[in-house]
């Protein structure tokens, strides 16, 4: 659905020319959740303001279903940026405004009548759960409502597209959720894709299908959200993704290991993605290998509806069965480390 080719911004401005792109390529299929992170002074901005030419590109091309964005005339634009929506960290509402007459105003620049404008506002107003407030100005809103408000009139010209420029930013987390909530289910409902930037990277692992990690204006790292979670490639991708999952066992649990000093048994690291983690597959070896199975530490969490976690178990008993319940836990679908010595006092120093 969106093809960006070779994309670079340059500022010109009074201290020199500031580079925000950098060649930049990726594609969005329709009907994804995509989220671009990175740290402050990235180029979200500047990337997201590029995707419907608020920003015009330096270089390169932005192809929105089939279409080439940078080739178009004014009045093509305009026509073009009408099925693509975007809301604000700021909202950007206009204050004088009623959040109905809000709404209606994107309809009211397009010629809607009078009697389809009614109609539609209330539809959205129902859709983003402020039917009760159409009367009420953006100053008497929670900044949720607000954003709300912002959700609902993006959506009024039946945009294919929705972007989200640091959409939840300014809000508590309990609404930044809420707000989440409700662009997963317009994705959904109305199978709109959502282009988001953002530097939290909760926000990413709670909507986001794919991710691409911004820095300095390079994507220095692209994926499904799940895969980049657990098996992040850059460092300032895994300084994200640290910063809401515990990926790494902690020091300490390496020291409760008796194996390692000894050398009669295994300790193991095992991690998954999925559902593979059944019930009976530690009591499996258990049982199937006659040998014991401690585990030092456990930690499970959820990227959307997938389960991912990670184990560290002390195996004891006969080293060729262990052997085997090793090549048992690879076959069952898990990936299986075994930790030698020498890492282990890496880890602890
Ligand atoms: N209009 C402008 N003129 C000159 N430089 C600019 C302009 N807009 C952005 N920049 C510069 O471009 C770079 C990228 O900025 P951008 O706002 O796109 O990053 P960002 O990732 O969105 O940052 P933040 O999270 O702080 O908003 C920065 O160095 C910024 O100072």
């Amino acid at each position: 659905m969106i093809k960006i080719k070779g994309l670079s911004k340059v500022y010109s401005s009074e201290e020199g020319q500031v580079v925000a792109l950098k060649n930049v390529n990726f594609e969005i299929k329709s009907g994804d959740i995509f989220g671009i992170i990175g740290p402050s002074g990235a180029g979200k901005s500047s990337f997201i303001r590029c995707l419907n030419l608020l920003e015009e590109p330096t270089e390169g091309q932005v192809i929105v279903n089939g279409q080439d964005l940078t080739k178009l005339n004014t009045k093509e634009l305009r026509q073009a940026r009408k099925k693509i929506g975007m809301i604000f960290q700021g909202f950007n509402l206009l204050q004088s405004r009623t959040v109905a007459d809000n709404v209606a105003f994107p309809l009211e620049l397009a010629g809607v009548s009078k009697s389809d404008i009614k109609n539609k506002v209330n539809e959205l107003l129902d859709l983003v759960g402020l039917a009760d407030k159409a009367n009420n100005y953006p100053a008497q809103l929670s900044g949720g409502q607000q954003q709300r408000v912002g959700v609902a009139r993006a959506l009024a010209n039946e945009p294919k597209l929705l972007l989200c420029d640091e959409a939840t930013s300014s809000l508590d987390p309990e609404t930044t959720d809420s707000i989440l909530d409700l662009l997963k289910d317009i994705n959904e409902k109305l199978g709109i894709t959502i282009v988001l930037i953002t530097h939290e990277m909760e926000v990413i692992k709670q909507i986001c299908d794919r991710v691409a990690v911004l820095e300095k204006g390079y994507i220095i790292e692209e994926g499904e959200t799940i895969q980049v979670f657990t098996d992040p490639k850059h460092e300032t991708t895994k300084r994200f993704v640290q910063s809401v999952i515990n990926a790494d066992i902690p020091e300490e649990f390496y020291q409760r290991s008796s194996v390692l000093e000894s050398k009669s048994g295994k300790l193991i690291k095992v991690s998954f993605v999925g559902e593979v983690v059944k019930e009976p597959t530690f009591s499996t070896i258990i049982k199937e290998f006659d040998i014991d199975a401690n585990i030092l530490y456990g930690n499970i969490d959820k990227i959307q509806e997938t389960s991912f976690g990670i184990l560290l178990i002390e195996l004891t008993g006969n080293n060729f069965q262990i052997k085997q319940a090793v090549n048992y836990l690879h076959e069952e679908g898990l990936q299986v480390e075994v930790v030698r010595s020498d890492e282990s006092v890496r880890a602890i120093s």
